[in-house]
């Protein structure tokens, strides 16, 4: 099997940046260019399952970042990418458009329990392998002010659901099941099975 030294990471998410350095590989950012529409990939179809949505993104921002490779002249390298879905029942909630967006997302997800899903897909040479991630998270119910307050530190905004779980609204949550990480945008231990099948290297 061809060992690689690197990858690519194609994701704008500083929390995916980190969590790859948790797992000690090296990589690069692959971002796209401002004429690539990354927000079109996002666009979600009536009536499509969460998970069938976030697995389906995730294989287009895929597409998206190898061609951006391809077109770039860079080296070839395996490259990595990743969509995360916040759920209640069948409905998503995205990056919050505005603040009202935002205090509405949190009201509905205040003391109830919701499922964060994180695809994660590898493109190495011609092989395209993915998994996915699917995490509970339990809101206890948040007075009106703390969702206020939340809102008004600007913590919610480029975030799935309104929320990012390494932020104070932890003090909030009663409790998980499954991936801290792939709540946080990159599940480590799936993410490391894949790498590991295609090869990649990590950092001792
Ligand atoms: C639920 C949750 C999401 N998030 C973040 C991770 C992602 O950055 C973001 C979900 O949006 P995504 O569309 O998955 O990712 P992105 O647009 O930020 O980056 P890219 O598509 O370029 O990879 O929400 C947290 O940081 N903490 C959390 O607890």
């Amino acid at each position: 099997m061809k060992t690689h030294a690197f990858i690519y990471l194609a994701s704008q998410s500083p929390r995916r940046r980190q969590l790859l350095d948790q797992l000690g590989v090296r990589h690069e950012l692959l971002l796209a260019s401002p004429d690539e529409d990354a927000e079109a990939l996002e666009e979600h179809v009536a009536g499509e399952a969460p998970a069938v949505y976030c697995e389906r993104v995730t294989q287009l921002k895929l597409a998206a970042a190898v061609a951006r490779m391809k077109k770039r002249g860079l080296p070839p390298a395996p490259v990595l990418c990743a969509d995360t879905t916040v759920a209640l029942g069948r409905r998503i909630f995205g990056k919050p458009v505005d603040a009202d967006d935002a205090v509405a997302t949190l009201q509905r997800l205040s003391g109830r329990t919701h499922r964060v899903m994180t695809a994660v897909a590898l493109a190495s040479g011609r092989a395209r392998t993915s998994a996915l991630s699917v995490s509970t998270v339990r809101f206890a119910a948040m007075p009106p002010h703390a969702v206020e307050a939340y809102v008004a530190s600007g913590e919610p905004f480029g975030k799935a659901g309104a929320y990012a779980i390494q932020s104070r609204i932890a003090a909030w949550i009663e409790r998980i099941g499954g991936s801290y990480s792939g709540i946080m945008g990159l599940p480590l231990h799936e993410t490391a099975q894949l790498l590991l099948q295609a090869g990649v290297l990590f950092e001792e």
